[in-house]
């Protein structure tokens, strides 16, 4: 697996963004949550970027949207994952037109709150609604993260209301730490983008349908108009 960062942190890139976008699956995915909820952390955790490089790159970061891409087999498929990482508060006063474009030209979201803090907890039920406000009809694939899950610091949220939250909004849900397995990251990522394939199939399997039903209908008004040329009376 290649590891990388688009943060301008002076860390050599292996392959450039014009080789991610013009791979054949590519998948963007936002990393959302509030503030210090540890998205930086899950998604260095992801990517593989070791502990020494992952301080210098914390300091680098620091107000800056981050970025990273990696090249990962998904169930034996391998593909290009772009990882965005976007700060949202309840209050909507992030930048408007940042959060519109990440928002909308996204594959999937993880949804991200500390088990530690409630308010992180609350926060992603209005970033959840800001977000289905902007994406519209589009299908959202979804997973909810309850990080910090290891205990070093007080639980304020407890699992059940992160379940109950997680069956409102309709997505999945994992409680994790930068801590744990990095397994057990790797699996919440893996989960979101196979979400992002089911939808995908089913948007392609949608327009090969309508493309069928479309020539199908097309056919039989042709034949229909040569039936009757035919028989209307020749002068
Ligand atoms: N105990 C514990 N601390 C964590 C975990 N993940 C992150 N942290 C700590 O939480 C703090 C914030 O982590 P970040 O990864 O910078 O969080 P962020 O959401 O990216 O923060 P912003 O970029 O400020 O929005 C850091 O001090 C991390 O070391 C975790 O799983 N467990």
């Amino acid at each position: 697996m290649w590891c990388g960062s688009t943060k301008s942190t002076g860390r050599q890139r292996l392959r450039s963004d014009s080789e991610c976008s013009s791979y054949d699956e590519e998948y963007k995915i936002v990393v959302v949550g509030s503030a210090d909820v540890g998205k930086t952390a899950l998604c260095q955790c992801f990517v593989n970027v070791e502990d020494n490089q992952r301080q210098n790159l914390q300091k680098a970061s620091k107000g800056r949207r981050a970025e990273f891409n990696t090249w990962e087999a998904v169930d034996g498929d391998t593909c290009c994952i772009r990882l965005f990482e976007l700060r949202m508060s309840a209050q909507g006063d992030d930048d408007e037109q940042i959060v519109k474009s990440l928002t909308q030209g996204a594959d999937g979201f993880l949804l991200i709150y500390s088990i530690c803090d409630m308010g992180s907890f609350q926060a992603t039920i209005k970033v959840n609604s800001i977000l289905q406000k902007l994406r519209g009809n589009i299908e959202t694939p979804l997973v909810l993260v309850g990080n910090k899950a290891d205990g070093m610091s007080g639980r304020q949220v407890t699992v059940s209301c992160g379940r109950d939250l997680a069956f409102d909004l309709g997505s999945a849900f994992y409680e994790t730490s930068r801590y744990f397995d990095s397994h057990h990251i790797t699996n919440i990522f893996h989960d979101v983008i196979r979400q992002v394939r089911c939808v995908r199939t089913r948007t392609k399997f949608q327009e090969q349908t309508f493309t069928k039903v479309r020539g199908f209908i097309h056919r039989l008004s042709f034949k229909g108009k040569r039936k009757s040329l035919k028989s209307a009376p020749t002068s």
